[in-house]
């Protein structure tokens, strides 16, 4: 199995990437993101739940996060590797999806890392919310709380997997196709 996460900031690219590298690699994508989204659309008790923070663009808390994650690998016994886009968020994430895959004797492959500066993924995310529809896209304060959860939250994931010698970064800037030309290099060694 090779299992795979994708980095990055909110706004660097993950979710348009995963949709090239899932078929390329033919893994399981699993976006933490689009399932409680998917879960909030269908008015779940998660979706509920969830909502409460996404739309202050706060993280979801680790407990239910973790539980969802492992019940969607779970849902796919069968799958050749995942591709995980928006998790692990937080260092407890991470170190619960490590003794998870650990107990199927399975593990963590590679974290990639799409990089960019926060002014241009700022202004990105404002324009992708005049049409995706998503209430943390639509305020600038909310998308700089998103930032701020990153950073204090998301950022020290980079020395937990570089500790682990899992760890690459890709330039985020580009063109799709540039950028899953660069992505695919570093996936392509593995
Ligand atoms: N692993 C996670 N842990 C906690 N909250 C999460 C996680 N993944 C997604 N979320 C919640 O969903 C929101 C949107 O995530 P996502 O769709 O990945 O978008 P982006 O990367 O653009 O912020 C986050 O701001 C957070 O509230």
């Amino acid at each position: 199995m090779i299992n795979i996460v994708l980095f990055g900031k909110p706004g660097a690219g993950k979710g348009t990437q995963a949709e090239f590298l899932k078929e390329k690699y033919n893994l399981t994508h699993l976006s933490t993101g689009d399932i409680f989204r998917y879960n909030i659309k269908n008015e779940t008790e998660l979706g509920q739940l969830a909502k409460t923070y996404m739309d202050k663009g706060d993280l979801v808390p680790d407990a239910v996060t973790i539980q969802m994650l492992q019940s969607e690998v779970e849902k796919n016994p069968d799958s050749a590797g995942f591709l995980f886009d928006g998790f692990p968020r937080t260092i407890a994430q991470a170190e619960a999806l490590d003794a998870f895959l650990a107990s199927k004797g399975e593990s963590i492959r590679a974290t990639v890392a799409l990089e960019a500066d926060d002014e241009i993924l700022v202004a990105r995310l404002l324009e992708r919310g005049k049409t995706s529809g998503r209430p943390d896209d639509q305020d600038e304060e909310k998308i700089r709380n998103r930032y701020q959860e990153y950073n204090e939250k998301t950022a020290p994931l980079m020395a937990y997997y570089q500790a682990q010698g899992k760890f690459y970064a890709v330039d985020g800037i580009g063109s799709i196709a540039e950028v899953t030309a660069r992505l695919s290099a570093v996936l392509d060694t593995f």
